[in-house]
Order: C-alpha cells, then structure tokens, then sequence
C-alpha cells in the first residue's frame, strides 16, 4: 500500500511524463526558470539516469535489447541510487527537485508498452520507494504520430523511439489510466497545444504548488 502523503520532507518533487517526442524536456527548461525567479533552488534531473551509474545503466537500457523483466529491474536499481544520492537529500534539505520520467514510466512502458503485469511493477515500486510519490507529475499527452513528426530529425533514435506507433499507443493508454489512478497528483497537459499555451498552463498549475 503507497502512503497517502507524497513524502515528509519539505522540498517538492515534480515529475514529467508523457511519450517520446510529448515535449517534456522543452516545458522543463520553461518550469525550472520560473520557478528559479522565485528563489526557488531547483535541482533538474532525469531517468533512468541522474547519478553516476544510474547513467551507465541508460546506456544499456536505451541501446541493448533485454527481457522486459531485465529492462523493468534495472530501471528501478537505476531509480534507488536516484533516490539515495539526489532526489531525498534534495527534498529533505527543502529544495525543488524536477524529474523527467520517474515511476510512472515503468508502468506506462514496461507495463502498457511491454506487457508487464502491473503488479510486478506495484511490489518494485513498493520496494524502492514505500513512502515516497511526486507531490505534482505534469503528463504531456499527445499522439504517437505527433510525437514522432516532431522527433523526426531531431537526433538519431534510441531502442524506444524505434518503437512503432502501436506501442507508443500502450504506453499512452497506460499513462492515462495511472493518471486516473492518482488524479490528486497528476496534471494532464495537452501537449498539441502550442508551447505558449502550455506556458500560460504551466505558469498557473506551478503558482497554485506554493
Ligand atoms: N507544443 C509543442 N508544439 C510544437 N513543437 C513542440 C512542442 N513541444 C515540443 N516541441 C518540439 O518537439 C521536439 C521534441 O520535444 P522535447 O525534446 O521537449 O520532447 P521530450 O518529451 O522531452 O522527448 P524525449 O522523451 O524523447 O526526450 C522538439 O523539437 C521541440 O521543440
Ligand atoms: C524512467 C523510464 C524511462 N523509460 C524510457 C522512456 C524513454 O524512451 C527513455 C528515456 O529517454 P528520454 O529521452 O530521457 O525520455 O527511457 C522506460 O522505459 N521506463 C522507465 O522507467
């Protein structure tokens, strides 16, 4: 059972999710400025990733293939270290911690995308933070197909932005359904809108965070 209270310390953590190419890392840089003009110390991270090994664990998890169970674990072994040495120390000392993707991304693409059974993914997340959610998960939600109009050129893709629309289609459906799982948390931003419109809706949910 996940507590009901986000955390106990007094920092904030805010997470972004959403599909390849949903536009996360543009609206990061947007939330990290306004919210560094109100003297807030914001520490902006990602997934898998975030420390020293969570990083070298991206790199094979972004390029080689594995079971999806192999690929499930090690996105949560990449997570702990996360916690332990950025997220927790950031937030007890009361600062602001930005993650792009957290937990939820193991549900949407390990379960929605892979097939994993939610419950798997409930005992992993209970292992590695019982206590612990986002206090906000900013969900950019937009179609597969414009997602990847917009990604195309943009970089060489990785194994999961070689995925075909289909499985960018689970992996939105099961956003969706954890986002209606935990409705207090999540803001559900749609993300075909232009970037100013996402600014002025960005700008507003992050004043009403305090
Ligand atoms: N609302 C928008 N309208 C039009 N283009 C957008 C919008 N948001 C982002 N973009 C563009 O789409 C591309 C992908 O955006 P971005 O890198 O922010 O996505 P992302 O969700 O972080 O992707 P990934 O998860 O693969 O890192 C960028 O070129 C960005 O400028
Ligand atoms: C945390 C997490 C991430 N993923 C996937 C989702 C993305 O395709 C990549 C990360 O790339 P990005 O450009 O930084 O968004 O990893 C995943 O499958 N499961 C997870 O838990």
């Amino acid at each position: 059972m996940i507590s009901s209270r986000p955390h106990p310390y007094p920092g904030r953590f805010i997470t972004f999710e959403g599909i390849d190419g949903a536009g996360k890392s543009t609206h990061i840089d947007y939330v990290t400025t306004l919210l560094e003009t109100k003297n807030r110390k914001v520490i902006v991270t990602r997934e898998p990733g975030g420390t020293g090994l969570g990083e070298k664990l991206r790199e094979l998890l972004l390029h080689e293939n594995m079971h999806p169970e192999t690929e499930a674990l090690l996105m949560f072994a990449a997570r702990k270290e996360h916690l332990e040495q950025v997220i927790e120390p950031a937030i007890k000392r009361g600062d602001w911690v930005i993650s792009d993707r957290f937990t939820d991304a193991s549900f949407a693409y390990q379960g929605g995308g892979r097939g994993l059974e939610r419950d798997k993914l409930r005992q992993l997340e209970h292992w590695v933070h019982p206590h612990l959610q986002p206090d906000m998960t900013f969900l950019f939600d937009v179609s597969p197909e414009i997602a990847q109009a917009r990604l195309k050129d943009a970089r060489s893709p990785d194994k999961f932005e070689r995925e075909k629309a289909v499985f960018f289609n689970r992996v939105r459906t099961e956003y969706l359904h954890r986002a209606g799982e935990f409705p207090d948390r999540f803001r559900i931003i749609d993300s075909s809108l232009s970037i100013k419109s996402i600014r002025d809706i960005l700008k507003e949910l992050i004043g009403n965070l305090g």
